[in-house]
């Protein structure tokens, strides 16, 4: 009888493609939300879109990965990264537009990229997959620029402003817990 395979899933899945997509949809986003210096509804719409369907990219990935086992390092890696550059070409689309206060841009982005890095600096104790938290804080950034990105009337303002400071208060909540997280690991790695 022929043994279960039990080498990992090879990164080139369905799910790392799905993955890939959202990568390269960011250009697409960011011309769209640019074009016209963000005053033509009819682009802010289609980059509503284009977010849109990328960020479903991310909901549908993980749930894929996880039912078909095609659960991957890389993928554990790249998927969080795919949504940093979706989300920080949002973050910082809407500073450009003058939309959004760069400050906000700039402690989304430090917190983003430092926990990429922080991802990068412990990886040989383990990978630091996302967590509750940082699935909570996409979701919330999600709500926030979608909010942004519309064109909507301007009564709709204090929602769109609650809603980011949410984000941005878990975003740097979150972003402390990893760091928690990555001592933790670097020390039960550590005999
Ligand atoms: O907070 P992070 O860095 O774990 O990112 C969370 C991911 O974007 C969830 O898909």
């Amino acid at each position: 009888m022929a043994e279960p395979s039990t080498s990992p899933p090879s990164p080139w899945n369905v799910a790392n493609a799905l993955t890939i997509l959202r990568v390269v949809l960011v250009p697409l986003f960011g011309w769209l939300l640019l074009r016209h210096g963000g005053d033509d509804d009819a682009s802010r719409v289609a980059a509503f879109v284009a977010f849109g369907v990328a960020m479903t990219t991310d909901r549908l990935d993980g749930d894929l990965a996880r039912r078909r086992g095609l659960v991957t390092d890389f993928g554990k890696i790249a998927d969080p990264i795919a949504d940093k550059a979706l989300t920080g070409m949002a973050f910082v689309g809407l500073s450009l537009l003058g939309e959004l206060p760069w400050w906000v841009t700039v402690i989304v982005l430090v917190r983003e990229w430092g926990i990429t890095v922080l991802r990068f600096a412990v990886i040989r104790y383990g990978v630091m997959a996302a967590n509750r938290g940082g699935k909570l804080k996409t979701v919330l950034q999600t709500l926030a620029l979608g909010l942004y990105i519309l064109p909507l009337p301007g009564w709709f303002d204090p929602i769109e402003a609650t809603v980011m400071a949410a984000a941005v208060i878990v975003t740097v909540v979150t972003g402390v817990d990893y760091v928690l997280s990555a001592i933790r690991l670097r020390r039960s790695a550590t005999p």
